[in-house]
């Protein structure tokens, strides 16, 4: 058996509101899960549930094989073997990082406790600060020891719930991928809760958008991006923007810019309405193009600038191009769709 998690049909409430339903996923051992989604649409009571600090109205959660949470099961939280890390670090002020560290292997005698927790400070690069106290530490330094903590006793499943979100842009990007690193170094589960895409894809095999309790699409970082289900992943992962086509035949769609034909098929009859995704890598520069678009707004992002363009039509589409070439709002340039991946939906 492969899958250590698996959440069937889940619902959750909240004093009879429900606010998940429905709900299926798996994880299999060794995977790192992660849920998307925009604020408020339930990310984090999934987490609880699958913790055991939310029991659930249908449904059932298996660990390892095993039922933990069902209308009537609920296994307690320290039963579960399930580590957490949390996104204000939770730890213990008035110890020093090792006791944090030692501090959920009380079962252990009190010297594999130390040699446990070194050991875990050692894999977040910490062993030096082994005698601090948590106020003597940066942000980032704090989150490697709650992370250094939960992995103490060895959990089979880790959950980090918006573990990086206190922290600024560039130790969240770094942060992020070292603890990637360790969790796949350590073999372990675990399942991330975020609303940062860019974190959500480069920490995780596994990726589920939630909107509104629902599991959209739960896939990997590429397929959400390049084949989304629905129209709601198509413009909450990536950037772009849809503009109106017909089939012309089963991989080609007549638009405003053309003719666009990509690697899939769609069963469509020829004629069918559709909205076609556009996203700003699609539009590229071609001096020798008929077709031209009028720049009205750029954000310049470093290696690449971000043209957001008009069609003869009124439409706007955006367009990525290399910084070095610089073009100027009111300018018309030639442009063209280069895409491989054509992602439609029917009106
Ligand atoms: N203890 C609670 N009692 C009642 N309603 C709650 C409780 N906790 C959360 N909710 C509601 O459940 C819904 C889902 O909340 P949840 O915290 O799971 O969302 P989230 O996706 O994690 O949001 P965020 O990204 O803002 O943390 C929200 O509408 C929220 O108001």
């Amino acid at each position: 058996m492969t899958e250590l998690l698996e959440l069937n049909e889940i619902e959750c409430q909240y004093e009879g509101q429900i606010v998940i339903s429905g709900l299926n996923l798996t994880l299999r051992k060794g995977d790192i899960g992660c849920l998307l989604g925009p604020s408020g649409c339930g990310k984090s009571t999934i987490l609880r549930a699958i913790a055991g600090f939310l029991p659930l109205s249908k449904g059932s959660i298996s660990l390892r094989g095993q039922t933990i949470s069902s209308p009537d099961t609920l296994w307690p939280p320290e039963k579960r073997k399930i580590g957490m890390v949390f996104q204000d670090y939770a730890l213990f002020p008035h110890l020093t990082v090792v006791q944090n560290v030692a501090f959920g292997l009380h079962k252990h005698p009190k010297k594999a406790q130390f040699q446990q927790a070194l050991k875990q400070l050692e894999l977040v690069d910490l062993k030096e600060l082994a005698n601090r106290y948590p106020h003597e530490l940066s942000g980032g330094q704090q989150q490697r020891v709650a992370l250094a903590r939960a992995l103490a006793p060895e959990p089979d499943l880790i959950l980090l719930d918006e573990p990086f979100s206190n922290l600024d842009a560039e130790l969240r990007k770094s942060l992020s991928l070292n603890v990637r690193d360790i969790l796949k170094q350590l073999g372990t589960t675990a399942i991330l809760v975020t609303h940062d895409q860019h974190e959500a894809f480069a920490m995780s095999d596994a990726v589920g958008v939630l909107k509104d309790g629902i599991v959209q699409q739960w896939d990997t970082p590429f397929n959400l991006y390049h084949e989304p289900a629905n129209t709601f992943i198509a413009t909450f992962i990536g950037q772009g923007s849809f503009i109106p086509g017909k089939m012309k035949n089963h991989d080609t769609i007549v638009t405003e810019l053309g003719e666009i034909q990509g690697n899939r098929a769609y069963q469509w009859e020829s004629g069918t309405a559709v909205n076609v995704l556009i996203r700003p890598d699609d539009i590229i520069l071609d001096e020798h193009s008929q077709l031209t678009a009028a720049i009205i707004n750029k954000t310049f992002a470093g290696t690449s600038t971000l043209y957001r363009l008009r069609l003869g039509s009124g439409t706007q589409i955006e367009s990525l191009l290399p910084s070095h070439q610089d073009y100027y709002v009111g300018e018309q340039i030639p442009i063209r769709v280069a895409a491989d991946h054509l992602i439609a939906f029917q009106h």
